[in-house]
Order: C-alpha cells, then structure tokens, then sequence
C-alpha cells in the first residue's frame, strides 16, 4: 500500500500495550495515532519508540491554550519527529497562525491539522455548549479558519467531508475518526461512517480505534479494512 490512509488509535494506558498492538501491525499497511491516555501514561518514551520503529505517528493531543503555548508546544511535538499534530480550532485565528509559524522553521516540519467539532457530538451537544447551527455548519466554518490560517487540513467527521471537498478543494487534509465497519458498535460515537464510504466521501486518512485494537486478529482487521478501501480505488 503506497501511503496507508489507515491511523490506528493506539489509546493504551501503557507502553506495553502499545507496543505490543504496534508489533502485531506494519508501517507500510498504516499510521499509528499516540492520544491522550497513551501520551499522559508514557510521555515522549513511546512517541520516539513508535517513530524509531518506522511508523508515522499522528500525536493527537488536540492543543488548546494561548498562542504562546500552544506554539511552544507544536515546536516541542515537532522535535519529537512526528508524521502530523493538532491543535484545537476553537482556538482561534492568533492560536492557529501561531502554531504554524512555531513549526514553519523546523528541520523536521509535521503536518498540522485542527479539530474541527469532535465527532462524539451531534446537534444537541453544539447547542448545549452554546454553538449554533448545525454540525455541518460549525465544521465549515472551523475548517475556513484553519484553511486561512495556513493549517494543513482538519480532523472532522467523514459525514461532513463532501461539503468539505467543495468547499476547500483537493488539497486540504481531511482527517477522519468516528470510523465504523458495518458490524462495529458505535461505541460513544456519534458521526459515523464506513471506512469504504468515508474514502468515498473524500476522507484523506481514517482514523480507527476500537474496531482494530479491540478486533481478536487486528492486523487481519486492518488488512479486512484496506482491502475494502482498496477494492474502491479499481471501481473508481
Ligand atoms: O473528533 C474526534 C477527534 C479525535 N478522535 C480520536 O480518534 C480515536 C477514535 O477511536 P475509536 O476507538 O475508533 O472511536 C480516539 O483516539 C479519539 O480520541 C475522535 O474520535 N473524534
């Protein structure tokens, strides 16, 4: 597979774990996501362990803080040697710029992507937390202001990525976990998508937790997977 659009979540609360799911995949059949648990369990230990071992590594750490933190810590994220990193768009245009000038002169310059509208939400989550309109809406208008500010694409949900596409073109990331096989739960997603049609739809990477990590075989879950995404490309 020429470059994987599979990034499997690897959310383990120890290194082990990881490490032994990671062992069980291969770099050239996916990318690998290091979140929140995993990070604030291992620290940058596993992020370098997970790089040396060829894999490109999404950390997804969603930053959101001031632009002076958040710049400072895009930089840190940028030495560590990962594939991709994210901030948070509702940080704002200061926090976005911000974030990309700090990795901009960096030898080693990941891509840089925001969160969007996280896609355990639906339309009443938005409103209760004071966004309005509709998910759609609050996903275009985030995605405009990380396109603006110079980000390489967005994490949102595999849903919204045809409007996206129309929108913003061809060239912006559309990043998308909420990735659900057919026979999956949907586990505390909301916005969901199979993987086939979310490649369809225009997804640039599918980001996949559970269905994998949690599958008995996962790297015959995984090749299950490309093969679907795979098959779509010869209809195409
Ligand atoms: O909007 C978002 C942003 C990030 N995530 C992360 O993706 C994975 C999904 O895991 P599953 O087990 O496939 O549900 C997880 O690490 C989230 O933190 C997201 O789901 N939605």
């Amino acid at each position: 597979m020429h470059d994987p659009k599979v990034i499997v979540a690897l959310d383990f609360p120890s290194v082990n774990e990881a490490l032994e799911l990671a062992n069980r995949l291969d770099p050239k059949l996916c990318k690998l996501k290091i979140g929140k648990e995993l990070f604030t369990a291992t620290g940058p230990s596993c992020v370098e362990k997970l790089v040396s071992s060829g894999f490109d590594v999404f950390l997804d750490l969603k930053f959101h803080d001031i632009p002076n933190t958040v710049a400072s810590a895009c930089k840190v994220a940028a030495q560590l040697g990962v594939w991709m990193v994210n901030v948070h768009a509702l940080g704002g245009r200061a926090m976005l710029t911000a974030a990309r000038e700090a990795i901009d002169n960096e030898l080693h310059r990941p891509k840089l992507i925001a969160v969007t509208l996280l896609t355990s939400m639906g339309s009443e989550d938005m409103h209760e937390t004071g966004l309005l309109g509709e998910p759609q809406e609050a996903v275009l208008r985030l995605a405009k202001l990380a396109q603006t500010s110079g980000l390489d694409g967005v994490v949102c949900s595999a849903q919204e990525t045809a409007m996206l596409r129309r929108e913003l073109g061809y060239e912006f990331a559309l990043v998308t976990p909420g990735i659900r096989p057919a026979d999956s739960s949907r586990d505390d997603q909301v916005r969901i998508m199979t993987p086939s049609d979310a490649i369809y739809m225009g997804s640039s990477y599918l980001v996949i937790g559970r269905p994998i990590t949690r599958a008995d075989d996962p790297l015959h879950m995984l090749k299950k997977i490309n093969s679907e995404i795979e098959l779509l490309g010869e209809i195409e």
